[in-house]
């Protein structure tokens, strides 16, 4: 891949998604431009890849093919106003904040720029991110697989349109932080057992996993799964039981719902 590839902001999620990309070696590091407020961020990245640590987002956008603005939704409306004079017509502007509907960078960068909406989540960190993708009417069908190609280094990829953005948001972009919750209460129900806590995290992080990979490599569905693991009058059942009486199922719907709505209320904002 020859294009030029910009990060602006490299917190949590701009960092995974350029250490994937260089991890995956169709970019080098001389093809990355960055910006960050905090310079020490891009410094390391300058020893180990030699990218181009640049001193504004301004620079980074004159620099790019592909630009990826990585920064909170609070501050993204004013960056892409501050780079919207460097970005060339074919610059594809990607954008990962959520509640930042395409209109909205549009009116930011112009309607005729192509821009990228991206709903990753941290997986990312070890390559086993989620994305979707949802190109405006002026990326090419080219162009967006150029930018599927780029974020399969960091996982899988859908491309869904923007009205499904926000129930991404509840399935995958926000759900990794409910997904820890439960694996730390399975070892807190594990600890309480007897199980170490380190053994505890163990047992229930590989049972979650195995779980998902079990999912999605039998392609059955996941209430077959469940009576796959209920022997009668087994030890699973009561579990299972008790999970229904708390409303386990309801409170994960509500959760994802909530979080929804949230991204919904953002983008009308
Ligand atoms: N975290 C997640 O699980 C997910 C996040 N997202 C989206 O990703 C985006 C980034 O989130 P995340 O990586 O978690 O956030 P972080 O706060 O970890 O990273 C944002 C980075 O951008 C920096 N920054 C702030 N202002 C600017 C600026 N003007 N120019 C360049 N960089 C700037 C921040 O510095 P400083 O710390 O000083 O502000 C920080 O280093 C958000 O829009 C979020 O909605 C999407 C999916 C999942
Ligand atoms: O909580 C948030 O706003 C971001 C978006 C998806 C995950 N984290």
């Amino acid at each position: 891949m020859d294009q030029r590839i910009g990060f602006i902001g490299l917190g949590n999620m701009g960092n995974a998604i350029l250490q994937g990309i260089l991890a995956s070696n169709i970019v080098s590091g001389t093809q990355m431009y960055v910006y960050d407020p905090h310079p020490d961020k891009g410094q390391m990245l300058n020893q180990n890849y030699a990218i181009n640590n640049l001193d504004s987002a301004r620079e980074v956008a004159r620099e790019s093919d592909i630009v990826f603005v990585a920064v909170k939704p609070n501050v993204i409306v004013d960056v892409l106003s501050d780079i919207q004079k460097e970005l060339k017509k074919n610059t594809i502007v990607i954008s990962i904040a959520a509640g930042v509907t395409i209109k909205t960078i549009a009116k930011c960068v112009g309607y005729e720029q192509k821009i990228v909406r991206v709903m990753p989540n941290t997986p990312a960190l070890v390559n086993a991110a989620m994305c979707s993708i949802t190109p405006n009417t002026e990326v090419t069908n080219e162009e967006l697989s150029v930018v599927q190609q780029l974020l399969n280094c960091i996982g899988e990829t859908e491309v869904v349109s923007e009205d499904l953005i926000d129930a991404v948001i509840g399935a995958s972009g926000s759900s990794p932080a409910f997904v820890f919750m439960f694996i730390e209460a399975l070892a807190d129900g594990a600890v309480k057992g007897g199980l170490s806590r380190k053994q505890a995290y163990k047992f229930a992080a590989q049972a979650v996993l195995g779980s998902a990979k079990l999912l999605l490599e039998t392609g059955k569905h996941p209430g077959e799964l469940k009576d796959m693991v209920c022997s009668p009058a087994g030890t699973t059942i009561e579990g299972v039981q008790i999970l229904e009486a708390k409303g386990f199922r309801s409170a994960v719907i509500d959760a994802v719902e909530a979080t929804i709505k949230k991204s919904q209320i953002m983008a009308k904002d």
